[in-house]
């Protein structure tokens, strides 16, 4: 069923009110970063609607949740249990919600954390998470916003050390893909393609 109304429909009686606001946030920042970027409009409105479905249990159940799928977890995710929802959202959308196509189940899986090296519709989902229109928690938010409509890659690097500000701050363990994916999108080479009038991006 990758009918994008019946998983709308299912997903507002399984998730919190306010996870289903930000799913519906999420959903339409990564639909419009689809259309400037030219990235399929339906991918990015599935990835987005279903990035969290993960979410429907709370942190305290989803180790044992992933045990029963069969998904197995690193060290990390044993130990931060709030990065698990990605691999087990991806593990329910291919599953549950019908969805085969590899490159949204791969944005669900990157959505947290982010990684080096990521495709359009990866970038695009990890950063529509942080910059949906319900989001208030970071005084950066309308550099980000913007920039994330002016450059993609600058835009992941923002918000990878936004999250790694934000973690260390509130004494949290950090997972390691994080300060990777800073790393990389912080250094990545950037060059301006004059005739689209755009920043150059890759894939
Ligand atoms: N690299 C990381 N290491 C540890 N925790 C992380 C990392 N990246 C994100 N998180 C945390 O994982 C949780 C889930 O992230 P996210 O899916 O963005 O949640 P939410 O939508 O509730 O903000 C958040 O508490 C976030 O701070």
């Amino acid at each position: 069923m990758t009918d994008i109304h019946k998983i709308r429909l299912e997903l507002e009686t399984i998730l919190k009110k306010d996870r289903y606001e930000h799913t519906l946030g999420v959903m339409y920042t990564a639909a419009s970063l689809a259309m400037l970027y030219e990235v399929d409009l339906n991918k990015a409105l599935l990835a987005g609607l279903l990035h969290d479905c993960g979410k429907y249990a709370p942190n305290k159940d989803q180790v044992r949740i992933a045990q029963e799928y069969g998904i197995e977890l690193t060290d990390a995710e044993r130990a931060i249990p709030a990065l698990i929802h990605a691999k087990l959202g991806a593990y329910l959308a291919e599953h549950k919600y019908g969805v085969e196509d590899r490159e949204i189940l791969n944005a669900i899986v990157c959505h947290t954390t982010g990684r080096a090296n990521m495709t359009k519709l990866e970038r695009i989902l990890y950063i529509s998470d942080y910059i949906e229109p319900g989001r208030d928690r970071d005084s950066r938010l309308p550099a980000i916003r913007k920039m994330a409509f002016t450059n993609l890659d600058r835009a992941v690097a923002m918000v990878s050390e936004a999250t790694l500000d934000f973690l260390k701050r509130t004494g949290r363990e950090v997972d390691g893909s994080t300060e990777e994916t800073y790393q990389y999108y912080k250094n990545k080479k950037q060059s301006y393609n004059h005739k689209k009038r755009r920043w150059y991006q890759d894939k």
